[in-house]
């Protein structure tokens, strides 16, 4: 029997990412709500009783409303909004954290799938705290450069149907430290802290670069650039959507933002010096930062392969 999934808000940019995986799938049926009746509480109240998965691409406020509709139905829900993401009875949808993290992403109904930024900050310094390299204190410090379909279809527009000269120009925003990413970044590295954070989006369609500057001075035990190599590659040992990439490989010297454009997967540079060493995720902010990530998260909820999304061995 096919699982029924659900796509509330399956019109917008990362809605309609997840229909185009899922449409090519044989084991999984996409129930289709009627345009007109999408936001119509009720309707969406029966497609949820009707699902064995529920994809929430909302606004917060939207998602939570929507979590309230599922309420008294089976339904296994993915929000890929910023709304459950540290709430209490939700995973957080980042399985590399650790087997255990991918084992509870399994046997949950509520999964929070990680913000794009979140991800890119969290794949580069997650295993170094848990390791305890990275002391929950340290000052950190990241950037991160997105393509514009990070902000939905509203930027989307903005920038491929009104472009004003200052959108010609990467712009850095966030500029009050108070972006919406910092609450999950501190939670799940286990961060005493908030890191100064510096989103900047610029003008292509999508794909991320997050830098994590780290100065090993500040570091436990003073590691080598090779040492703070050697602990990420062995905590994503084997991983299917996480690569660390050669020690010290930096593409001829530019790293592009959109490099992984199109893909699922991330990949972590580790560059620099024995003093200076700069870890980079570069992914799309669309795969690994919201629809791939969602899909990898539904395939470990249905005990299929995460990646191939097929029986595990096939
Ligand atoms: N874009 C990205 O790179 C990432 C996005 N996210 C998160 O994913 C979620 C969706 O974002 P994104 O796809 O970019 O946003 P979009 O604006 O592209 O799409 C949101 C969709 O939700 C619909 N919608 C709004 N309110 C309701 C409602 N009450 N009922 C049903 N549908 C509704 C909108 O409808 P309408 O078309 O009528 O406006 C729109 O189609 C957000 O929470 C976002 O923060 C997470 C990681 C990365
Ligand atoms: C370019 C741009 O505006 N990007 C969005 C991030 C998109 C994302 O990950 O959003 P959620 O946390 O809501 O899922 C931002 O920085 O707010």
């Amino acid at each position: 029997m096919k699982t029924k999934v659900f796509i509330d808000g399956h019109s917008g940019t990362t809605g309609l990412r997840i229909y185009e995986r899922l449409a090519e799938r044989q084991d999984i049926e996409v129930l289709q709500i009627s345009e007109a009746l999408r936001k119509e509480p009720s309707e969406v109240k029966k497609y949820m009783a009707a699902a064995d998965i529920a994809f929430l691409c909302l606004p917060d406020q939207a998602a939570i409303e929507a979590v309230s509709l599922a309420a008294e139905t089976k339904v296994r829900i993915i929000d890929t909004s910023t709304a459950h993401r540290t709430a209490p009875d939700w995973v957080y949808g980042f399985p590399e954290l650790s087997q255990i993290q991918a084992q509870r992403i399994a046997k949950s109904d509520r999964v929070g799938n990680p913000g794009c930024h979140a991800s890119g900050v969290i794949a580069g310094v997650q295993p170094l705290t848990s390791a305890g390299i990275l002391p929950p204190d340290y000052p950190l410090v990241c950037f991160s450069l997105t393509g514009y379909s990070g902000g939905g279809k509203k930027m989307i527009s903005q920038y491929e149907t009104a472009k004003t000269d200052d959108l010609l120009a990467p712009r850095q925003y966030g500029l009050g430290q108070t972006h919406k990413h910092l609450k999950e970044i501190v939670a799940i590295c286990g961060l005493s802290q908030k890191p100064v954070f510096s989103p900047i989006v610029d003008d292509y369609y999508c794909g991320m670069e997050v830098t994590v500057p780290l100065f090993t001075a500040l570091l436990k035990g003073k590691p080598t650039l090779q040492t703070v190599w050697e602990t990420l590659a062995a905590h994503y040992e084997g991983c299917a959507f996480v690569h660390v990439r050669p020690l010290g490989e930096d593409k001829g010297g530019f790293l592009a933002a959109n490099d992984m454009s199109g893909r699922d997967d991330l990949e972590i540079f580790v560059t620099g010096n024995d003093e200076r060493v700069l870890v980079t995720s570069v992914f799309d902010n669309l795969g690994k930062g919201a629809s791939g990530a969602a899909i990898q998260n539904m395939n470990l909820m249905l005990g299929l392969d995460p990646k191939t999304g097929l029986n595990v061995g096939e």
